[in-house]
């Protein structure tokens, strides 16, 4: 527990005051840590690791090839980065140079806007995804912004700082119409309407956080962000140069190796409960260096607490496809029950699974 006069404790001054320790919170157990991975056994050879897929390309003159490439990076991978998505580079260049402008502000500037750290998903500066007494913290501080719907958006609890409110409320609006039209794809591509997954997701709430990690002292220890898959149905995420994101595929930790000016795509649980798990959401984590601070930016794209989500019916038996894989679940439910367990390193999608029948 925080006494309640000491301010929350974040990475950034606990990496700044120069240990050559790790503070014994952030070790991770030893079968978590990424010195256990088995990953240099088995580098991907080029073209085997996480799959690029050229957007430019879906145009109906090519559609199959690129039918195929979405099916292939959805159904084996659920991560993926693309290319010509249409955002501008130069929107993506401001908004991580307006996440890196507000952690290098002295800490005390910072702590003007610290999220309310007893309430999960509340906006603004923190230091963790969730509180559970016995967890491993992550070695990340974050900025959690509330963009979507446009009733949740009020810029004015984000830091005043240049054009950082512009350049997020922007982003955000990009990132909206990228994720519809990733959704329109993965819809497409089951052969199900465009809008299937749109539908079924209800009205959109989508957050922005900015990760900020910092050097660490003994990274084969820590974890930036522990294993885990996202609640929602797509999180688009872009990073910078320092690279540290790895996606878990067939038991080895595959890094997403930084590509300028590619966004990364992570399926999320409830893309995978909607496609009977034709397609897979990802469970991803992000490693440390004892170098360089890292920054990342992730859109989340969630459905309403409201709706129930479903294998889409023309993917189940009676539909002409498998039988339903998942039961449904509110999504708010869903949402809080990840909040009491925790990520835990495990797919919180799969205490939905009907007979277990896949792992
Ligand atoms: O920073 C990253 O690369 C990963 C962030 C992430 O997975 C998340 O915030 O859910
Ligand atoms: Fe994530």
């Amino acid at each position: 527990m925080e006494a309640k006069t000491a301010p929350p404790q974040r990475v950034q001054s606990i990496a700044e005051a120069g240990l050559k320790q790790l503070p014994r919170e952030y070790i991770q157990p030893p079968e978590a840590r990424p010195a256990g991975r088995r990953m240099n056994e088995s580098l991907p050879a080029p073209g085997e690791g996480v799959p690029v897929v050229d957007l430019f390309l879906f145009d109906p003159a090519s559609f199959e090839d690129v039918r195929r490439e979405i099916q292939r990076a959805c159904g084996e991978w659920g991560a993926f980065q693309i290319v010509n998505h249409g955002i501008p580079r130069d929107l993506l260049e401001r908004m991580i140079a307006a996440g890196r402008r507000f952690f290098d502000l002295p800490q005390d500037e910072k702590r003007a806007y610290s999220c309310d750290s007893r309430s999960p998903a509340s906006e603004g500066y923190g230091s963790r995804m969730l509180s559970k007494d016995d967890s491993v913290l992550d070695w990340r501080d974050y900025f959690d912004h509330h963009t979507l719907p446009l009733s949740r958006r009020n810029p004015s609890r984000w830091p005043d700082l240049g054009d950082y409110r512009e350049v997020v409320a922007e982003y955000s609006d990009a990132m909206r119409e990228l994720a519809q039209k990733l959704l329109r794809m993965a819809s497409e591509s089951l052969s199900l309407a465009p809008s299937f997954i749109e539908e079924a997701i209800g009205e959109v709430y989508q957050n922005i956080t900015v990760s900020f990690y910092p050097p660490c002292p003994q990274p084969e220890l820590a974890l930036g962000l522990q294993s885990h898959s996202d609640m929602g149905a797509i999180t688009l995420l872009i990073q910078d140069d320092v690279g540290g994101l790895e996606v878990l595929k067939d038991g080895l930790w595959i890094p997403i190796v930084p590509l300028p000016g590619a966004v990364i795509v992570i399926l999320a649980d409830q893309t995978e409960i909607i496609t009977n798990g034709e397609y897979r959401s990802s469970v991803h984590r992000a490693v440390v260096n004892p170098d360089r601070p890292r920054l990342s930016v992730a859109a989340f794209y969630d459905p309403s607490k409201s709706v129930e989500i479903l294998p889409a019916a023309p993917l189940v038996a009676g539909g002409g496809g498998s039988p339903a894989r998942y039961r449904g679940v509110v999504y708010g439910d869903y949402v809080s029950s990840w909040y009491r367990k925790g990520p835990d390193g495990k797919r919180n999608i799969d205490a939905l699974l009907i007979d277990n029948q896949r792992s």
